[in-house]
């Protein structure tokens, strides 16, 4: 069966003539802006934003470069592509706020979970929008983020975001309808590898381990097991499998892990953040 998403191509960024802005200086706008300057594809030089309510968030953006401007409506005029970075409750006033100097010249683009593409254009007044989904891991280069093409967004349009985010990780391009699972999977998703390596270096600590060595092979335990997953293409049962000595340690644990509905519970926690997702959506 044919994917529904497909690895977008990227495009160089003339970086003399392009600025990139963000309309709220949150964590996600961070850790994009982070991975963009580590990734050496834009210079900090080149990423404004302007910081609404909490100055300590303008001190982590000029921090490493960017440069902060009063107003949103500045960060706007001195930018060509817009990434409207802030949460799903605002984005509306933002944008109608915003709409008199979101020329069609402006490439717009919204990470917000549960907001359609058709109600962004609407609010822009224009369809030059591209909607993604990333996720925080972009703030070192291995975000996994999809996005999906408004009405006017050109190819090249295509290409530059897919440049960006491809910098700071891996993009797929997917059909809107598909985004609330996006987020509640892929969004959503380090929250819960975080909370499974706290409890794995807790488990760690029960059984004996110093804190920092049960966090260390926790941690890197998740990064190989990730890594292994993508870079053999082997199906994870099998990956599993090959951990799983007959009597051995690994089917005792995962015994236990079985026992308590591990894989229910994740796969619910993904459903249920995609339903919160669709909530957002009809507010
Ligand atoms: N945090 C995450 O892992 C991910 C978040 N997202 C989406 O990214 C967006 C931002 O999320 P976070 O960065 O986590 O939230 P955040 O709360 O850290 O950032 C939002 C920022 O917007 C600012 N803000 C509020 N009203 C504003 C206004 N009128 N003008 C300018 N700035 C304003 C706030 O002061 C705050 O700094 C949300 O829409 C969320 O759905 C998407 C993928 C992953
Ligand atoms: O929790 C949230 O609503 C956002 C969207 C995906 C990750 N964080």
């Amino acid at each position: 069966m044919q994917s529904e998403a497909t690895v977008a191509m990227a495009t160089p960024i003339p970086t003399d003539t392009f600025n990139l802005g963000f309309i709220g200086a949150g964590k996600m706008a961070e850790s994009i802006a982070k991975g963009v300057v580590m990734s050496g594809v834009l210079p900090a030089s080149r990423i404004r934003t302007a910081v609404y309510d909490d100055d300590s968030r303008g001190e982590v953006f000029s921090s490493f470069g960017v440069k902060l401007f009063d107003t949103n409506k500045e960060v706007v005029e001195d930018s060509n592509v817009i990434i409207f970075s802030v949460k799903p409750q605002v984005v509306k006033d933002v944008v109608l706020q915003l709409k008199p100097v979101l020329s069609k010249k402006k490439l717009l683009v919204s990470i917000a979970a549960g907001t359609n593409l058709s109600e962004l254009q609407e609010w822009a007044g224009h369809g030059r929008f591209i909607r993604v989904m990333p996720n925080t891991p972009a703030a070192v280069g291995e975000a996994a983020s999809v996005m999906s093409l408004g009405k006017t967004a050109t190819k090249e349009d295509g290409e530059l975001v897919a440049t960006l985010f491809g910098a700071i990780g891996k993009i797929w391009t997917a059909d809107e309808k598909l985004f609330d699972a996006i987020t509640g999977l892929s969004g959503s998703g380090p929250a819960y590898i975080f909370l499974a390596i706290d409890a794995m270096a807790d488990g760690g600590v029960a059984a004996g381990l110093p804190r920092d060595l049960a966090l260390g092979l926790a941690s890197q335990t998740v990064l190989g097991a990730a890594s292994m997953a993508i870079k053999t293409g082997k199906h994870p049962g099998q990956l599993k499998d090959d951990v799983a000595s007959p009597g051995g340690t690994t089917i005792a644990g995962i015994h236990e892990l079985e026992k308590g509905g591990f894989r229910g519970i994740l796969m619910n926690a993904i459903v249920a953040a995609a339903k919160r997702g669709r909530e957002l959506s009809q507010n």
